[in-house]
């Protein structure tokens, strides 16, 4: 288990509830979530160390999916994921029957989707994007996510309990193109996290460990960039995403090969639709960079 750094209380609380079986499936996440207020994480443990379903909030590219590959990673325990679209369906989540041939004769067998799976062996279930299923899907998942943590899989009819160290993590986009509004009795069955954009100091030490640009001038303007779009951002001028942290990396890696403003253009501006917002993001870059 990966407890460095955490405050006793926590750490202990952890330690308690990092059960499930150690065996196969599921993958345990790299680490690396970094923020500038440590209570994000810490809450996130807390929460799930006394079995509360946490349900990360915030815009494209802050960190969420990087948040649930820590949490893993500081539990010990193996993920599995499903990534919510409007085709998400129970069979995606719970499993499909299949005919297999054994000794030359067809049987129908089982196979678990990834929520039987984290529940059976007591591992984590990672639903990214929660709001972009069909407000219909999820309700199946109700008893999961509550005091029971049971269902009864209505392909097999097997009632199912989840394993002690069984956890769910969640991840919402709020306002997204695609999105709906997370039906009430679902969100109520959690604990909400808001995962900012990172800033500053954070956000430099973000870029340097995972970008493979190492001109820290160079680094150092573009969390300068980072800072200035997301005072746009605050002030309505641009799109959320255009501070994502995802496309500044990716910016970054591509200022390594071509000047930074051209990478600014390939990795930033030309994701957005408004012709505006792309002159205001250009001038912040302008300003910055010769
Ligand atoms: N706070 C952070 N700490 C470490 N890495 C971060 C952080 N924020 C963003 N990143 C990096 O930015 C990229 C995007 O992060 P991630 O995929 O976790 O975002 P997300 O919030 O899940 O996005 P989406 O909503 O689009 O799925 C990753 O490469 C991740 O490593």
């Amino acid at each position: 288990m990966k407890l460095d750094n955490l405050p006793e209380e926590i750490r202990e609380l952890v330690e308690k509830s990092s059960k499930g079986e150690s065996e196969s499936g599921g993958r345990i996440g790299s680490g690396g979530y970094t923020a500038e207020d440590p209570s994000v994480f810490h809450d996130v443990l807390i929460g799930l160390s006394l079995q509360k379903n946490i349900l990360l909030k915030g815009p494209t590219g802050s960190g969420k999916t990087k948040l649930a590959e820590s949490v893993s990673h500081t539990f010990n325990q193996p993920m599995y994921s499903i990534n919510c679209s409007i085709d998400l369906d129970t069979e995606a989540m719970l499993g499909f029957k299949t005919i297999e041939q054994v000794d030359g004769k067809s049987s129908i067998t089982f196979v678990e989707g990834p929520v039987i799976q984290a529940m059976k062996k007591g591992h984590i279930l990672y639903i990214d994007e929660i709001n972009m299923a069909k407000p219909e899907t999820l309700p199946i998942l109700n008893g999961v996510l509550d005091y029971r943590r049971t269902i009864t899989n209505p392909f097999t009819n097997e009632v199912i309990t989840a394993a002690e160290g069984f956890k769910v993590v969640a991840a919402i986009n709020e306002g997204y193109i695609g999105t709906v509004p997370l039906n009430e009795a679902l969100k109520n069955r959690f604990i909400v996290i808001d995962v900012p954009y990172i800033k500053g100091d954070t956000l430099k030490s973000v870029l340097t460990a995972q970008s493979a640009l190492k001109d820290e001038r160079m680094i150092d303007q573009f969390v300068a960039l980072s800072a200035d779009l997301f005072t746009q951002v605050q002030n309505g001028q641009v799109s959320e995403e255009a501070a994502s942290i995802r496309a500044l990396l990716d910016t970054c890696d591509l200022a390594i090969y071509m000047p930074p403003k051209r990478a600014i253009q390939r990795g930033i501006i030309d994701k957005l639709e408004d012709d505006r917002e792309k002159s205001a993001v250009k001038n912040i870059a302008d300003t910055i960079f010769e």
